[in-house]
């Protein structure tokens, strides 16, 4: 199985809720893993008016950039990435708006997909931003693997059935974050699994 993770983070957050994603499909099985960022589309000036996103941004230059065909490439797909006003990031979003030609060769259909998202506040989006990100999703052709309430583990995180969230940060991630999306991610590979079997 060829598990992508692909996320989006300016400030530390969604980079750490990937890395945990990536060690979870690591030791599920004897599965492929690509840990890739969504390149930055922010303008300098943006960036550097802000002390944690230049920081992230400059500690994350030797991560990979997502490029088409990760998304080609994949069976399953974890995207992590945090709200802008309940929204996709634009970063995710300029992404996405290249992906016509694998689309238009049916080359995205079926890729099991799950995503995880924060924001600053615990109501601060992220059931929009995770539908925002599933809408595409459906046009694609793609498998939406959400968590739904599958585990006891999701409610100790806060029980959003679209999807692993957080709010206020990276320091507000911990063991139960870790566990949430260890759950998550297991339960997307396992019905990729059977999707991609099914299909054979
Ligand atoms: C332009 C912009 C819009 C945002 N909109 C919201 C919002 O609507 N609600 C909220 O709680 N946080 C909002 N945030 C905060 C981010 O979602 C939060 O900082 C992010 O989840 C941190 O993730 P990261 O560390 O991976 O970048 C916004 C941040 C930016 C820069």
């Amino acid at each position: 199985m060829n598990i992508a993770i692909i996320y989006y983070s300016a400030t530390g957050t969604n980079h750490q809720m990937a890395k945990w994603a990536a060690e979870a499909a690591k030791s599920e099985g004897n599965h492929e893993v690509r840990f890739k960022r969504v390149r930055e589309t922010a303008p300098k000036e943006a960036i550097a008016s802000n002390e944690d996103w230049k920081k992230h941004h400059q500690e994350t230059q030797d991560v990979e950039v997502a490029e088409l065909d990760d998304l080609d490439w994949a069976d399953a797909i974890i995207f992590s990435i945090p709200t802008r006003y309940g929204n996709l990031p634009s970063q995710l979003q300029a992404f996405f708006d290249t992906t016509g030609g694998l689309w238009s060769q049916g080359k995205l259909v079926n890729k099991v997909v799950s995503g995880m998202t924060s924001a600053q506040n615990p109501h601060g989006g992220q059931e929009t931003t995770l539908l925002s990100l599933y809408k595409s999703m459906y046009h694609w052709g793609a498998i939406v693997a959400a968590p739904g309430y599958t585990s006891q583990e999701l409610y100790k995180t806060g029980g959003n059935p679209y999807g692993f969230s957080s709010n206020g940060g990276v320091d507000n991630l911990d063991e139960q974050s870790k566990n949430s999306i260890t759950h998550q991610v297991v339960r997307t590979i396992k019905l990729a699994e059977c999707i991609k079997n099914g299909m054979d």
